[in-house]
């Protein structure tokens, strides 16, 4: 092994800054052919693959004689994809602007002053990974990455980076007020289950929240590597922002990638393992990946929400009968973490590992 982060000197570290000036991509992020994302800007048919994504619009969820129209739309949107983007989702238009902003200028600081959050120990309530980090010594991906937990924001904002100054309020409002948001769309994706819309709210309350920070520079040979693996997200729900178009989501009936457009001021809901465990597999969580480009550096921010460490999800009671036996194992974010410590992320998805075989 080569580069180990924390073993690792400043010098064998390459910043986001340096990556934008190679002509070509090194041969540790090359994927082999099989795995290489086919660039679909170039088929003719780019635009009307990306519009038959679901975007929900929220305004008419809080007005009664309207709500249940919405509740049906994210039924359909996670039955048919387990992803949907929003758009008057209530979060201002600044704070996003200003997260985004001071997550930039977190990956722009001088690679000594990140070092000292590299960490390649999944349990560390706060990491930071450079496109160095490799995954089992297999592939490298093109991104540098911060993730912290921010549930409840007291215990965890004072382990935050303090660089630059304004990170830890800026994503102390942000991170809060995705906490909110993801309340309010889990009361709404439980409706669309026929559950009680405040089913585990407590434990919901409580739950773990991650913020993962991604930065994709720009790539000099973009159809020959990739920002993420395809992976699914472990949690109930992960809400993402991203700066420009990079994310695609698998379609399982069609087993094609499709590129998520970008629509200004959205946000993306990614339904995770334990939604489908939770739905006991009326929803699927969503498979995707993220392709890079030669233009320009791409920054995404993820709120992955799931319940506390310790705590076992299972299939919710009423959706479990004679008709749709129980299909999942009960399991634990810690299940997740000690699983993703283990194993090789590209070769197993964690929920794979859960699923009963009835007859
Ligand atoms: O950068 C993106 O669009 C996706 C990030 C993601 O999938 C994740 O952080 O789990
Ligand atoms: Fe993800």
């Amino acid at each position: 092994m080569t580069g180990v982060p924390g073993s690792s000197t400043a010098a064998s570290f390459t910043t986001a800054m340096s990556l934008k000036k190679m002509a070509k991509v090194p041969e540790r992020f090359v994927l082999p052919p099989s795995h290489r994302p086919l660039i679909y800007k170039h088929l003719h048919n780019y635009h009307s693959t990306t519009s038959s994504l679901p975007v929900i619009d929220l305004v008419p969820i809080h007005d009664p004689s309207l709500r249940s129209r919405v509740i049906e739309d994210i039924c359909n949107a996670c039955k048919e994809f387990g992803f949907f983007q929003v758009i008057n989702h209530g979060v201002s238009p600044s704070l996003m602007k200003d997260v985004v902003q001071a997550c930039l200028e977190f990956f722009n600081l001088p690679i000594e002053e990140k070092l000292h959050l590299v960490s390649e120990d999944v349990n560390k309530p706060v990491r930071y990974g450079t496109s160095l980090n490799h995954v089992k010594d297999t592939i490298h991906f093109w991104r540098d990455f911060l993730k912290h937990y921010s549930n409840p924001l007291s215990k965890w904002i004072h382990s935050w980076p303090s660089n630059p100054p304004s990170y830890k309020e800026k994503m102390g409002y942000y991170a809060k007020a995705m906490h909110l948001l993801h309340i309010e769309l889990l009361e709404a994706i439980f409706e669309s289950l026929g559950l009680d819309p405040k089913y585990m709210r407590r434990e919901i309350e409580d739950g773990s929240q991650v913020m993962a920070v991604n930065c994709y520079p720009a790539c000099p040979e973009p159809e020959k590597a990739l920002g993420m693996p395809p992976h699914s997200d472990y949690g109930c729900i992960t809400i993402l922002l991203q700066t420009c178009e990079g994310l695609e989501v698998k379609l399982d009936k069609e087993d094609k990638w499709v590129p998520v457009p970008m629509i200004e001021g959205a946000l993306l809901v990614h339904l995770g393992d334990h939604m489908e465990i939770l739905s006991n597999g009326v929803y699927k969580s969503v498979v995707h990946r993220v392709v890079v480009n030669a233009e320009m550096e791409r920054l995404s921010i993820a709120s992955l929400h799931s319940l506390a460490l310790e705590k076992y999800i299972g299939p919710a009671a009423e959706l479990v009968n004679e008709q749709n036996p129980k299909a999942y194992k009960e399991s634990s974010f810690k299940d997740f973490l000690d699983h993703i410590g283990k194993n090789d992320i590209m070769q197993q998805r964690f929920i794979d590992t859960l699923k009963i075989d009835n007859p």
